[in-house]
């Protein structure tokens, strides 16, 4: 396995992962960079971007790490998180330096293999999203750099869960395989569990960046007590 200099410039680190699902508020590339440079204001390390012209406009103006994806379904495969090696060649001409792709054991267009070679052959860093044990073992296998339990809880094969999969995370680290904390990650214990757990970094999405989740959990929780309003 390779050595990557923006891997270790993580380290200990926490990645902001600044997205919005298509048709919200916040969606587009003026949003997205503002929320990046929030962020990086706040202390990030690192933001985690989706979609070609969002990590464009990001790169132009920040200079610290970006992990890339695309979000793109796909005809006859659940997978949604890049899946092809052509997403892998935008995201590098866009100007990521880790690419994220979906390493779950389900039907694919191209295989986890293929799009680690499509990876390195651009010289950046494999980040393989999955969602058990078995993924992670078999990303990392076909030559991924890290793995990041992005996906645990979001395949049908995978423990539902509300918060973190530490249990997931303590299996990868017993194996001493590296790995990326991320998904439902809502406050800075929980980051920190993750970090005593073993993770290299820790990626906090929707807790940070996504105000109407954050709302509506205000208004979940207001809505379950005695005081509420009906
Ligand atoms: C499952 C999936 O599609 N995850 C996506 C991956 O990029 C994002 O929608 C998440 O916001 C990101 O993983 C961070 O997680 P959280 O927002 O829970 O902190």
């Amino acid at each position: 396995m390779r050595s990557y200099a923006v891997l270790t410039e993580l380290a200990g680190k926490l990645v902001v992962s600044c997205q919005a699902d298509a048709g919200m508020p916040l969606d587009g590339e003026s949003y997205m960079l503002a929320l990046a440079r929030s962020v990086l204001l706040g202390g990030a390390a690192g933001v985690r971007i989706q979609g070609i012209h969002n990590v464009r406009a990001v790169r132009a103006a920040v200079s610290v790490p970006i992990i890339g994806l695309v979000k793109a379904s796909q005809p006859d495969s659940p997978v949604y998180i890049t899946s092809r090696v052509q997403e892998v060649e935008a995201l590098a001409d866009a100007g990521a330096d880790i690419i994220a792709f979906d390493a779950t054991d389900r039907p694919r267009p191209e295989t986890v293999p293929a799009l680690c070679q499509a990876i390195h052959a651009r010289g950046l860093a494999a980040m393989a999203d999955i969602s058990t044990l078995a993924e992670a073992e078999a990303a990392l296998g076909a030559g991924a750099e890290v793995v990041g339990t992005t996906l645990a809880g979001y395949t049908d094969h995978s423990r539902q869960l509300d918060g973190p999969d530490y249990a997931l995370m303590q299996d990868l680290a017993k194996r001493a395989l590296p790995f990326v904390a991320e998904g439902r990650i809502w406050t800075p214990e929980e980051a920190q569990r993750a970090f005593e757990t073993g993770a290299q970094f820790v990626v906090v999405g929707s807790a940070i960046t996504r105000p109407d989740v954050i709302t509506r959990r205000f208004i979940d929780h207001l809505n379950q007590s005695p005081q509420a309003k009906s």
